[in-house]
């Protein structure tokens, strides 16, 4: 008989969101009547292959217990880190207990509310049996340069080789975990999971997604989010 693994959501939201300059975290901002994190994890929780989603809170978070989704069965938190990949790996710490080492894990940025239940399902479709799991992203449409420290054009990168990575990141549990343990203890800061991967030599696969699957990041971002959301 084949083994059946789980599936767990790792959201990371434990971030200040210095870039968006507002009054509170922009996980907490309101989009679509609702909060950013809510807009995220409804989306997730729509997954139903997810056996729960862990969520990296700040200690200094005062707004996640006014949710009404923080109550939600299938929805567990962990204490958030110093860096994302931190409170990535306090998540995965977490759960410790109840996952199994050939587990998925899909780790999804808070702050990228416009992912949709198909783009999920894709991403686990075409790497549930992939030897090292990947990434969805985007290819790059722009033409793009290399640049200096006084943002002198110093090459044209070929674009058919960069694509720009997006959440979520699917890959083992165990092998995750502990890629981004041995970055900890390196002091690699890492700005995605993938790059942890790398790190032990493995080649994630990318998996095209969405355009409208943006990172909320700077001020302009949420009004492009609440088209994004109504044209869905
Ligand atoms: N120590 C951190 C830093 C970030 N994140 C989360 O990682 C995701 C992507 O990070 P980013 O967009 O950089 O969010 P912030 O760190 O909040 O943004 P800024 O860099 O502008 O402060 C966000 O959902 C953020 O909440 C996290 O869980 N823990
Ligand atoms: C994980 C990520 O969203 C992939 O593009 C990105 O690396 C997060 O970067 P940030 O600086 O933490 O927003």
């Amino acid at each position: 008989m084949s083994e059946t693994h789980k599936y767990w959501g790792i959201v990371p939201a434990a971030g200040v969101g210095k870039r968006m300059q507002a009054d509170r975290p922009k996980q907490y901002l309101e989009l679509n009547s609702q909060t950013v994190i809510e807009q995220t994890l409804t989306r997730l929780l729509d997954v139903e292959l997810l056996t729960a989603v862990i969520v990296a809170i700040s200690k200094e978070d005062s707004y996640w217990p006014e949710l009404k989704i923080s109550k939600n069965p299938r929805i567990l938190t962990a204490a958030g880190g110093k860096e994302r990949a931190d409170s990535v790996l306090s998540a995965l710490n977490s759960i410790a207990d109840r996952a199994a080492d050939n587990d998925w894990v899909l780790v999804h940025d808070a702050a990228r509310p416009c992912i949709t239940q198909s783009d999920v399902e894709h991403l686990i479709n075409e790497l549930h049996d992939h030897p090292v799991g990947g990434i969805l992203a985007l290819a790059s449409h722009d033409t793009l340069k290399s640049v200096n420290a006084d943002l002198a054009i110093t090459d044209t990168v070929n674009r058919n080789k960069i694509w720009r990575a997006l959440t979520p990141q699917m890959f083992r549990y165990r092998a995750l975990k502990d890629a981004l343990q041995e970055a900890a203890d390196k002091g690699w800061v890492m700005t995605d999971d993938a790059s942890a991967m790398e790190l032990q030599g493995k080649q994630p696969k990318i998996i095209a997604g969405r355009a409208d699957n943006l990172k909320i990041t700077r001020p302009e971002d949420l009004a492009l989010a609440q088209f994004f959301l109504e044209q869905q």
